[in-house]
C-alpha cells in the first residue's frame, strides 16, 4: 500500500466505525459493499462477538459482503424475511453537495440500490477526496445492462453523451455482476442534470440499474484530516 492508500484506508475505517455507532440492538442492518463498507462489517462482527451489541441481523448487498459477514459470524437475513431495513451503511465513489451519489465501483449497485430503497436510514461513509462539486467530475456512472443486446445499450449510452468502457474482470473477460449482467462504465463528464439522466436510464429496456443514487442518502459521514463530519440530508 502507498502512503496515500494508507491514509485513505485510515479515513475510510474511521467513517465506517462511527457509522456502526448508530446501530441499536434488534435492528435489521443493510451491509454495503466495498472497502469502506467492509470496515463497518468488521466492526459490527467484533461488537457482536464481544456481546457488546445483540440481536442485530444483516442484509448483505453482494456475495462478497455475504462471505465477509458470514466469516465474521454476523447473522444474516433477507429482504423476503425483513422487507424493511432499519439502517444501511454503505460506501460511495463520488458524493455531491446535495448528498446524491455515484456508486457501483465495486459492481454491487443493483442490490445496493434495492437495499437502500428498502431502508429507513441510509448512512453513506466516505473519505474526503470523494466529495465533488458535481457528480461525474471524478467517476464514471456504472450502468448494469442485460447481457442480451449489451452492445445496443453501449450505443444508446454513447448517444446520451457518454464515453463507454466495458468493465473487465481480472482475466480480461467482461465482468459479470452478482446477477450475471454486464457493467458499462459511462464517463459523462460533470453531469448538469442527474435526475434527467437517471430518468432516461430508468426508461431504457435492458438497463437493469445505474449508479446514480439520488435522494437516497439520509446521512453522510466524511472522514478527513480534520476528523469526521456528519451531514444529514435536508438539514
Ligand atoms: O458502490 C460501491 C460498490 O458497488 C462501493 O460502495 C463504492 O465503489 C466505494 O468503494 P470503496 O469503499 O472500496 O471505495
Amino acid at each position: 500500500m502507498t502512503s496515500d492508500e494508507n491514509v485513505s484506508a485510515t479515513f475510510k475505517r474511521a467513517a465506517a466505525e462511527r457509522a456502526v455507532d448508530f446501530i441499536q440492538p434488534g435492528m435489521v442492518v443493510g451491509l454495503g459493499t466495498g472497502s469502506t463498507a467492509a470496515y463497518a462489517v468488521k466492526r459490527l462482527g467484533a461488537l457482536l462477538s464481544a456481546g457488546t451489541l445483540k440481536d442485530v441481523v444483516g442484509i448483505p448487498t453482494s456475495r462478497a459482503t455475504e462471505a465477509l459477514a458470514t466469516s465474521l459470524g454476523v447473522p444474516l437475513t433477507t429482504l423476503d424475511v425483513h422487507p424493511v431495513v432499519d439502517l444501511t451503511i454503505d460506501g460511495a465513489d463520488e458524493v455531491a453537495p446535495d448528498l446524491s451519489l455515484i456508486k457501483g465501483g465495486g459492481g454491487a449497485l443493483l442490490r445496493e440500490k434495492v437495499v437502500a430503497q428498502a431502508s429507513r436510514r441510509e448512512i453513506i461513509i466516505v473519505d474526503a477526496p470523494k466529495l465533488s462539486p458535481r457528480l461525474g467530475s471524478k467517476w464514471p456512472v456504472p450502468v448494469e445492462v442485460l447481457p442480451f443486446g449489451w452492445r445496443s445499450q453501449a450505443l444508446f449510452l454513447e448517444s446520451l453523451g457518454a464515453r463507454v468502457v466495458v468493465r473487465l474482470a481480472l482475466d480480461g473477460a467482461p465482468y459479470h455482476t452478482d446477477q450475471g449482467n454486464v457493467l458499462l462504465d459511462c464517463d459523462f463528464g460533470p453531469i448538469s442534470d442527474p435526475s434527467g439522466l437517471a430518468a432516461k436510464l430508468d426508461a431504457r429496456a435492458g438497463v437493469m440499474e445505474h449508479g446514480l443514487f439520488l435522494n437516497l442518502t439520509t446521512d453522510l459521514l466524511v472522514a478527513g484530516p480534520e476528523g469526521i463530519t456528519h451531514r444529514v440530508r435536508g438539514a
